[in-house]
């Protein structure tokens, strides 16, 4: 696939702290690329070099297409983590104005942007000013602020914070659209299942440095252990001493068992014990949201994951 972005040992220090340290990746025609880490992990930092808002100490950043051609900036949309539109201006006269920065027709922008606004149930606010809106209306209006320009590259940080289910669906859905679309995605987000649903590959940081990097099966292979969910009246104890099992969590009659890393899932139920009292059983790996907290919290996975991926 081709690449639209690339970053190579990117370093960047506040006075003695290091924020980041050797990030490299790239973003691809068509996919969405999650960046991912717990709080002060250096995402922003991350996403705050690649739009020249600082300058790394080290490091490049490649815009380009196939040609090897430099993509302008105006064909990079952004949509910050910190929120803010101009308060006392129109909702119209905003999005032209953020399309014109970007060089776009006038007559074009107001085309998309009427679609847009009735897309995202805000039809009837272009001469609203951004004040009266609610946070949820402004996030989204400075979404389509980010998009309005046809971008071929689009960079979002934390674009569904603060957003309700069903307005998360629609930028859900939209970023999946333009994704889909040949548009190359680098999102940011701490909404593990989302991200789960939505992205192709990701990139976990963890104290500035990387930790995983790579497509989202490759991901849950790698650090996905398999987990079996038995509903049925069991002993804990029992449970514990089945083959390969790490660990058990039991609620009322739901027992959860954590297995090791290497099981064959078939010869695994096939070796059940018979006295084990199924109900409902099922067998799958663990979530996006498990792995993030492994990795968060487990500094031996981290170790592995950072030598692995050095
Ligand atoms: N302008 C700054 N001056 C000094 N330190 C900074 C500055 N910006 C970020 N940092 C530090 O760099 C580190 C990475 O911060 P960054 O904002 O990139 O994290 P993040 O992964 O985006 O976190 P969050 O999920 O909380 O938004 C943190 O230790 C933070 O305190």
């Amino acid at each position: 696939m081709e690449k639209l972005l690339t970053v190579e040992g990117l370093n960047k220090s506040f006075k003695d702290k290091q924020a980041i340290r050797n990030i490299s990746f790239d973003v691809r025609k068509g996919e969405i690329m999650a960046i991912l880490g717990p709080n002060g992990a250096g995402k922003s930092t991350t996403i705050r070099n690649i739009m020249g808002i600082m300058y790394p100490d080290e490091g490049s950043i490649t815009f380009h297409n196939n040609n090897g051609k430099e993509i302008p900036r105006h064909k990079i949309g952004y949509l910050p983590e910190e929120r803010g539109l101009y308060k006392n201006v129109k909702v119209m006269d905003i999005l032209l104005y953020l399309a014109d920065l970007k060089d776009y027709p006038l007559d074009k922008a107001k085309e998309r942007a009427k679609q847009y606004l009735q897309k995202f149930d805000l039809e009837g606010t272009e001469n609203v000013a951004v004040e009266e809106l609610s946070k949820g209306m402004g996030q989204k209006v400075q979404f389509i602020g980010s998009i309005l320009h046809e971008p071929e590259l689009l960079i979002l940080d934390e674009p569904f914070s603060g957003l309700d289910p069903v307005s998360q669906e629609l930028f859900k859905d939209e970023i999946r659209h333009l994704a889909d679309n040949g548009t190359a995605i680098l999102l940011s987000s701490h909404q593990m299942n989302l991200v789960e649903e939505m992205c192709d590959r990701l990139f976990m940081i963890q104290n500035g440095q990387k930790v995983i990097y790579g497509t989202l099966d490759d991901v849950k292979t790698e650090y996905a252990n398999f987990k079996c969910t038995i509903h049925g009246n069991n002993d804990a104890a029992m449970l514990e001493k089945i083959s390969q099992v790490q660990r058990v969590e039991q609620k009322d009659d739901t027992s959860i068992l954590f297995l090791e890393k290497d099981i064959q899932p078939t010869k695994w139920i096939k070796e059940l014990p018979e006295n084990v009292v199924i109900n409902e059983l099922k067998l799958n790996r663990i979530s996006l949201h498990e792995i993030f907290i492994d990795i968060a919290t487990n500094k031996n996975l981290l170790k592995e994951a950072g030598e692995e991926n050095a």
